[in-house]
């Protein structure tokens, strides 16, 4: 096992209610990491982070820190070394000072270190004023801080936080991910956050994993896994509205060339590294996210150039700052645009120009695309 692996499982399974709910063959965790893992509700994604946090019984192997975790008196050592942080902050009766020191008054820290200690992680998430407070009287996003540095204060080597940012407002979601961001860098805690949110993400993942019907669809670089999902399902489910049927074959500049199944549009796409094309012209799919669609108002831009379309908005979506588009340019497209693009408020049935990045269009691999 490399040295920098702080979790890995080999094997693991959970059995409940007499149904496989979590089968997981291999996988890896490196130091200082953070992970997101996502997938819809019912996947396993709670289920896989209490088996890594020992809260669940699972079968299989699960080694931390380079040793193969079983029996009880192991069992309660590794997870001496994590926390875990969850949707609800489950603060116990007392002050936040109090609710902070607990874990290391557990762990024998004694009285004016531990105080010490719990103040130092109190103003580290900015709630040093807040040390005397009744957890009652706190607010959702108060009440997570204190959450957070009671799991900080352990100084665990590996942190799990599932969902923590659900119950929180916009504006302390933000403030919040942007600091734990720097403390996580600061530690070089290992991470591993159950989430549903695809904008917290590539802030804060190195990596994510998408979990689907108790098993693992897919692992990866965050852009990586948004901008090249390996099936149709996991597309849909990051978010890729744009998945269309074609035939995609070699283009004389290296680039391949996709046409769009019933329609006489052609996409430039960028050659997938070390991926070869058997036949003349193969069948399979093609994808982009609707943020890497550029939309503009301009129509006079250049139309002979590969990837730009001239089309017709079919539905306009305001979405605060944005604006989600179905734009027809002989096939459907679902964009996202910046408000700022447009001078004036786009309506149905305006015309637009749309350019398709061809990196950033990606070819499904055949046998996987159903
Ligand atoms: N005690 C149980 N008996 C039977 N099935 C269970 C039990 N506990 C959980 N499950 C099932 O295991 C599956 C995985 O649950 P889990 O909570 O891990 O999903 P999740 O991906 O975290 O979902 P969500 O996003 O909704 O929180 C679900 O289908 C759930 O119904």
């Amino acid at each position: 096992m490399k040295q920098d692996v702080v979790l890995a499982v080999d094997n693991l399974s959970v059995v409940k209610g007499g149904r496989e709910i979590l089968s997981i063959s291999r996988l890896t965790w490196h130091k200082g990491e953070f992970t997101a893992i996502t997938g819809p509700n019912g996947a396993g994604k709670s289920t896989l982070l209490k088996a890594l946090a020992f809260l669940e019984p699972s079968r299989g192997r699960v080694f931390f820190n380079g040793e193969h975790i079983a029996g009880s008196d192991k069992i309660l050592r590794a997870r001496r070394r994590m926390a875990m942080v969850f949707q609800d902050p489950l603060l116990l009766r007392g002050t936040a000072m109090e609710n902070v020191a607990i874990g290391l008054k557990i762990r024998g820290v004694r009285g004016r270190q531990r105080r010490q200690q719990a103040r130092y992680w109190l103003d580290k998430l900015n709630i040093a004023h807040l040390a005397d407070r009744d957890v009652r009287t706190l607010s959702g996003g108060e009440a997570q801080r204190v959450s957070i540095a009671r799991a900080m204060a352990l100084e665990p080597d590996v942190l799990f936080l599932d969902e923590p940012f659900t119950y929180l407002d916009m504006p302390t979601k933000a403030a919040l991910i942007s600091e734990l961001k720097d403390l996580l860098t600061e530690t070089g805690t290992t991470t591993l956050m159950v989430s549903h949110d695809l904008t917290d993400m590539p802030f804060l993942a190195d990596r994510i994993i998408v979990v689907m019907d108790g098993s693992v669809k897919q692992v990866g670089p965050v852009e990586e896994v948004l901008v090249r999902p390996k099936s149709r399902q996991v597309a849909q489910f990051l978010g890729v509205e744009n998945i269309w049927p074609g035939f995609l074959r070699q283009g004389a500049d290296g680039n391949w060339l996709f046409s769009i199944e019933k329609t006489n549009c052609v996409l430039t796409a960028e050659r997938g590294k070390g991926r070869n094309l058997t036949g003349p012209e193969i069948f399979t799919a093609a994808c982009i996210r609707p943020e890497y669609v550029l939309t503009c108002p301009e129509t006079s831009v250049e139309l002979n150039a590969p990837n730009v379309f001239r089309g017709v908005i079919r539905a306009v979506f305001p979405l605060g700052y944005y604006y989600r588009f179905k734009i027809d340019v002989g096939f459907n497209l679902s964009a996202l645009a910046s408000v700022t693009q447009f001078p004036r408020l786009p309506r149905q049935g305006d015309t637009v120009s749309v350019f398709l990045p061809p990196e950033k269009i990606h070819i499904f691999d055949p046998v996987v695309t159903n």
